[in-house]
């Protein structure tokens, strides 16, 4: 398992080792003590979640505030998605900033997004399943996001606006200057 730390800080993309034989292949998907020992964080994961969503799909960027911050570990398990994360950590030195990865069933990456960020993905291919693991439990009180077309942060979603499919509740989702009025 390889940990590759981005400029974003707590924030890893994971690559698993993966055993060829013929039979097929097989890959531990985590394993708390080689995280524990590369990250030096301590995360217990207490809900998986898996969503389903075809090409142009966008969900995010959501988060959840307070003591219900989530910290989640992503990946792809058919298909290929975009994935984006912000960081909205108010005492980060890389507030604001944002970093993207293609994860999908082929390259079997992972990305380790900490509390204090913002997620989201877009689908890039016709379809897509999406699991990740949650170190705390949804709690819809406590949902926010940002915007997935912010201004300010003009990220790029690489998929036409015109094949975009986002929900009426992203829709509606604040901008990046209401979110940071917000407590987080
Ligand atoms: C997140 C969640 C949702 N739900 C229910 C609530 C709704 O009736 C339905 C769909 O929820 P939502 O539209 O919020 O699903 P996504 O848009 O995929 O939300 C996720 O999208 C981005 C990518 C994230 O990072 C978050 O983990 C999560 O917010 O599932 C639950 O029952 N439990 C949950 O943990």
């Amino acid at each position: 398992m390889k940990f590759i730390e981005t400029e974003l800080q707590g924030l890893y993309i994971i690559e698993p080792r993966v055993f060829e034989d013929n039979r097929g292949l097989f890959f531990e998907s985590f394993n708390e003590r080689v995280f524990q020992e590369y990250t030096g964080i301590e995360c217990d994961f207490v809900q998986d979640n898996h969503s389903y969503s075809t090409y142009g799909v966008l969900r995010g960027l959501h988060f959840q505030k307070g003591e219900h911050m989530q910290a989640k570990l992503v990946r792809t398990i058919s298909g290929k998605v975009l994935d984006i994360v912000v960081d909205i950590r108010k005492e980060s030195p890389t507030y604001g900033k944002s970093f993207s990865v293609e994860l999908s069933a082929e390259n079997r990456k992972q990305l380790f997004v900490p509390k204090g960020f913002a997620h989201g993905f877009v689908v890039l291919s016709d379809s897509a399943e999406f699991v990740y693991k949650c170190d705390t439990f949804y709690h819809p009180a406590s949902e926010s996001g940002i915007i997935y077309n912010d201004e300010q942060l003009a990220l790029d979603w690489k998929v036409p606006e015109k094949d975009l499919i986002v929900s009426d509740k992203d829709l509606e989702l604040p901008k990046f200057e209401e979110i940071s009025l917000e407590t987080c």
